[in-house]
């Protein structure tokens, strides 16, 4: 049974049209995260799954219960939808010690004492602060009051956990150590989360799916490494990568006959088998490859380019060298620290089966239902 399912979900706040049509569906155990940049929707959102925000169109189903439906004005009670939500704040009560804090879900359903005091510990243990059971939140870090909100959260056994923005108060190095326990935590209760970033690199760690929003609108629901290697648009694209390491992109025109499709760019053609009969005759296309994908030879191998450096941006266990093709510029991702000096030639080929080819118009991928790209740059530059 799918543990969510979300049919065409509008939210309208205040006269704006925050959702626009929203489905989405997550399965038992899934990690699902609602990505995108601030403002796009993402809490209002997990507010409308968690009872908090009313809809105005659409149907929310947990667990194969409905729980709101637009159209009938229908909105069960948010301590009845079975789901446990923890805020971006945390919102512990400060007069309350951490076991208090804790075990108040419970106290309200009036549950007899000794069970209450071992859920609390046993939700404790479980995020690994027995210890601070008789503090109050102040005398605690953020990332202690975090893992006394989660613990809050998960005494109940819900069987969906919500979480917004859980680590966004946190220093980096405590965020690193969090994204660890949140997936251990995961796997541990098997429990189905929703949780809320704006860091794509926070969302490709943790789930096992991803939804990316843009403007109220759910762009692509995929597993984090189709997101990455073949985002539905150039905008999921921009987004997916880093800003360190930015998309390479090529522009061209692609033309398509008898099922095959030549694109022509200023670094060389590439050969596409498979297009839809349906494709445009010749469109105006924009070739994107990550700069992890941009291999440097130093010697002439089939099927790449001479290029020559321009920068060199060493990071440690890995450097940014920025070449140039003529007026084309690209990026290419080393590991490790080459010493290239600015100005040197080098070559460099693409990992094929990496390229995405978009419509420059639209910003879609176009969906050829090819898995590899054939660079024919060799016969070009020869
Ligand atoms: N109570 C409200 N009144 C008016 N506008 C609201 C209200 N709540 C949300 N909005 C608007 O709805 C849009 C979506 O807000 P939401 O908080 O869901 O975005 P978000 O993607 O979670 O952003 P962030 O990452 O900044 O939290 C924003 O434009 C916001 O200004």
């Amino acid at each position: 049974m799918n543990a969510i399912e979300l049919r065409q979900i509008h939210v309208h706040v205040q006269q704006k049209h925050i959702l626009k049509g929203i489905d989405l569906t997550v399965e038992e155990g899934d990690f699902v995260t609602l990505l995108g940049p601030s403002g796009c929707g993402k809490t209002t959102l997990l507010r409308t799954i968690a009872g908090l925000q009313k809809l105005n169109e659409g149907t929310v189903v947990i667990s194969g219960n409905k729980v709101a439906d637009g159209n009938l004005a229908y909105h069960l009670d948010p301590a009845k939808r079975g789901v446990s939500l923890v805020f971006q704040s945390y919102a512990l009560w400060p007069h309350m010690t951490v076991f208090d804090n804790v075990a108040f879900g419970l106290q309200v359903r009036k549950q007899p004492k000794a069970g209450i005091r071992k859920s609390v510990m046993a939700a404790l243990d479980k995020m690994r602060i027995p210890e601070l059971a008789d503090r109050y939140p102040g005398e605690l870090s953020g990332g202690q009051q975090q893992r006394v909100a989660i613990a809050r959260a998960i005494v109940t056994s819900p069987s969906i956990l919500l979480l917004d923005e859980p680590l966004s108060n946190l220093d980096a190095k405590l965020r690193t150590e969090m994204r660890a326990e949140l997936k251990r935590l995961h796997r541990e209760l098997g429990t189905t989360i929703i949780y809320v970033t704006h860091d794509q690199h926070e969302a490709i760690t943790l789930s096992t799916k991803v939804a990316v929003f843009f403007g109220g609108e759910l762009v692509q629901a995929d597993t984090p490494r189709e997101l990455y290697r073949h985002p539905r648009t150039l905008q999921v694209a921009d987004f997916m990568g880093s800003s360190d390491h930015p998309l390479n992109r090529v522009e061209g025109m692609c033309r398509t006959s008898g099922g095959e499709c030549t694109v022509s760019t200023a670094l060389g053609s590439f050969r596409l088998a498979g297009m839809d009969d349906g494709a445009e005759e010749a469109a105006a296309v924009v070739l994107t490859v990550r700069p992890e994908d941009v291999v440097l030879h130093e010697t002439r191998t089939a099927g790449s380019i001479p290029v020559k450096v321009e920068d060199v941006l060493p990071a440690g266990g890995e450097t940014l060298v920025r070449v140039a093709y003529g007026q084309e510029k690209l990026g290419a991702r080393v590991i490790g620290d080459p010493d290239y000096a600015p100005g040197r030639m080098l070559y460099a080929s693409f990992r094929e089966e990496r390229i995405n080819l978009y419509d420059r118009e639209t910003g879609r991928r176009l969906e050829t239902g090819v898995t590899t790209i054939t660079p024919i740059l060799e016969e070009i530059h020869r």
